[in-house]
């Protein structure tokens, strides 16, 4: 089994917050169109639409965006939204894709006025072209470099102006001087389960699928904050509830294909289910050291600490120590465990020691 986040590929985790190929052909069509179709984010949304409305009442080119977040919170979505709201049209790239400063002078060079340039994983770029990025975003010029060693000459090639949308699920690695460059820096959040639901009623909408709401409050409940993990789920949902009953979602339903689909009621996979089950059974809860714990389920220990801790992390089930991982009392009620030396319920101030 591939439990690689990152790697797309038919063995992908049904709650991988990256795109996998049947995503990525399906996004595009699930995509909100303009900003008030855009669910959730109200603060980025607002202070977007702020920026967007001024820049079109001068009549002029809005700022730089950067965008920060996790995978599948929607970077892509805004900035298309972006482009649509300022009426400009979108060129889409990313910092992978820009080996050589001169790949960048080609794009930059040909973008016309107003043009929206998306600049995707922003943080990847080579460092060339991060240094001609930072002139053509400040002065809309570029230097370009023409022949080699002391005859070498720099032209200056003049930039209509454009805006740059950045995004990066790594804001912490953009060096400093590329960060101060951006007008604004929208950070995206996690979504709440409500917004999720709106998220999945939508979608349903588009893909032309019948879900009652507690069915809709059943997937959200399982899809990890992350809009694209909801929309795929929802997905997978609607082939059980065709294949085993009548098409309609309903929370029973719902609940009963993603058990088949092994993402618990709080979006923990088998994997995820793995790891802390050991931690629970055969180290008592820890602390154990990551590699210890990682023998135990079977995995790399890279798989352990980058796929499943992660979010174990931020649901409050499992923290990182320097002792090693420890189980919170979350976790034993999540699996249904009781702690050892304790009995019934009452597992709090279970860490004094
Ligand atoms: N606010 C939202 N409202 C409705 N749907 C959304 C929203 N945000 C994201 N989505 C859905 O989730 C999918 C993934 O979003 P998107 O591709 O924009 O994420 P991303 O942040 O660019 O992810 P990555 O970091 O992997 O590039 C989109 O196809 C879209 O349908
Ligand atoms: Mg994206």
């Amino acid at each position: 089994m591939n439990w690689d986040d990152t790697d797309a590929g038919a063995e992908q985790r049904l709650v991988a917050s990256s795109a996998d190929g049947e995503d990525q052909a399906i996004e595009a069509a699930l995509r909100p169109k303009d900003l008030g179709e855009f669910v959730g984010q109200e603060r980025v949304r607002e202070q977007l639409d702020l920026v967007l409305k001024a820049a079109r009442q001068r009549g002029g080119t809005a700022d730089h965006v950067l965008l920060s977040g996790a995978p599948g919170l929607g970077k892509t979505t805004l900035s298309m939204i972006i482009a649509a709201e300022m009426g400009a049209p979108i060129r889409i790239t990313s910092g992978p894709a820009i080996q050589h400063a001169g790949d960048l002078a080609a794009i930059l060079s040909s973008l016309t006025e107003g043009e929206v340039l998306f600049l995707d994983e922003i943080h990847r770029m080579s460092r060339p072209a991060e240094e001609m990025l930072y002139m053509a975003m400040e002065d809309f010029r570029v230097d370009v470099i023409v022949g080699k060693g002391p005859g070498a000459t720099a032209i200056p090639l003049e930039l209509p102006p454009f805006t740059l949308v950045g995004a990066t699920t790594r804001a912490g690695l953009l060096p400093p001087p590329l960060r101060d460059r951006f007008g604004f820096t929208g950070h995206m959040e996690f979504y709440t389960a409500p917004e999720l639901e709106r998220v999945i009623h939508r979608s349903a909408r588009l893909l032309d699928v019948e879900i009652e709401a507690p069915g809709a409050a059943e997937i959200a409940g399982r899809s990890r904050g992350t809009p694209r993990i909801a929309n795929r789920l929802l997905r997978r949902v609607r082939d059980y509830a065709q294949v085993k009953a009548d098409g309609m979602i309903t929370a029973e339903i719902a609940a009963r294909a993603l058990d088949v689909y092994d993402v618990d009621g709080r979006g923990l996979d088998r994997l995820d289910r793995a790891v802390l089950t050991a931690l629970l059974k055969l180290f008592g809860g820890g602390p154990v050291g990551l590699s210890t714990l990682a023998v135990a389920v079977g995995e790399e220990r890279e798989t352990v600490e980058e796929v499943a801790e992660p979010f174990l992390v931020r649901e409050g089930l499992l923290a990182r120590t320097p002792r090693g991982r420890v189980a919170t009392p979350a976790a034993w009620e999540h699996l249904g465990l009781t702690p050892p030396g304790r009995t019934g319920a009452a597992q709090t101030g279970l860490f004094e020691s």
